[in-house]
């Protein structure tokens, strides 16, 4: 369904069956965004979450056809842990996803776990304005973001003085609620700035943080429900059980 946020601007939500079923409708709208940025324009700006995101991912993008040449590939957050590490979004890709596909090493950018954390934010922001060309706000194709249950996306969480960042596009964070607790992350402005930011969330977990960001009115705004493209889209994949308490008889059927 679609529906109006404040300011008139639209949203969707695709509810689907389980979480299999959000995987290949996720993977499936991807690859269509994909195609159509390189039509258009010849390539492909993607970000990438960690967490449940590259479950989705690693799952159904191996299997469907695009012009990989034409990715370049980013993380809309990295947790600052070196490559070898159980935790870092970046080698969980490389193994399930990059492995499988044709990207090569130059179109992948990957966070540096070798500096600080402070310079690697820095860097980050850096490398990000080498691919996007002009000096105004990277415009991404396509962000993929996922939301944890107390609402946090990104590495951007609830009371956070990072969530009022206008400067950096890149911020770094040493205090991370969720370990671990050095981390660089996209800003609102670059997140605010994309054509498309889809989030994904399954499992009855989360239906009562879904239904605080999709429905709720908590003042100051969950971080999650401040992902609001400014001239782009917003999609939501939930699934049946992430729904739930959803109240809109729309939902339901
Ligand atoms: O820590 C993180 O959590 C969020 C949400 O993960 P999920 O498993 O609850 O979907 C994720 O989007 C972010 O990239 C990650 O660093």
């Amino acid at each position: 369904m679609v529906d109006t946020m404040a300011g008139n601007q639209e949203r969707r939500i695709e509810i689907c069956e389980n979480d299999g079923d959000v995987a290949s409708k996720l993977c499936d709208y991807v690859i269509n965004k994909a195609n159509e940025s390189v039509k258009k324009r010849g390539i492909f700006t993607i970000g990438l979450s960690g967490g449940s995101m590259a479950k989705y991912l690693c799952d159904g993008l191996p299997e469907r056809v695009t012009d990989w040449s034409k990715w370049r590939v980013f993380f809309c957050d990295e947790r600052h842990v070196p490559y070898d590490n159980p935790e870092c979004t970046y080698s969980i890709y490389k193994k399930n996803l990059m492995s499988k596909v044709a990207l090569k090493v130059d179109q992948v950018f990957p966070d540096d776990p070798g500096l600080s954390v402070e310079k690697a934010a820095d860097t980050y922001q850096k490398t990000i304005q080498s691919v996007f060309e002009g000096d105004g706000l990277p415009r991404f194709d396509l962000l993929l973001l996922g939301m944890g249950p107390d609402g946090h996306t990104c590495s951007l969480f609830p009371g956070h003085p990072l969530l009022e960042e206008t400067k950096k596009w890149v911020a770094f964070i040493k205090d991370s609620p969720k370990p671990p607790p050095e981390r660089i992350t996209l800003t609102f402005p670059v997140l605010n700035n994309t054509r498309c930011a889809v989030f994904a969330s399954c499992g009855a977990g989360k239906a009562q943080m879904v239904k605080e960001v999709l429905e709720g009115h908590i003042d100051p705004p969950l971080p999650a429900s401040r992902v609001r493209p400014t001239k782009g889209e917003l999609v939501w994949f939930l699934d049946k059980a992430a729904a739930g308490l959803l109240e809109s008889k729309a939902l339901q059927n």
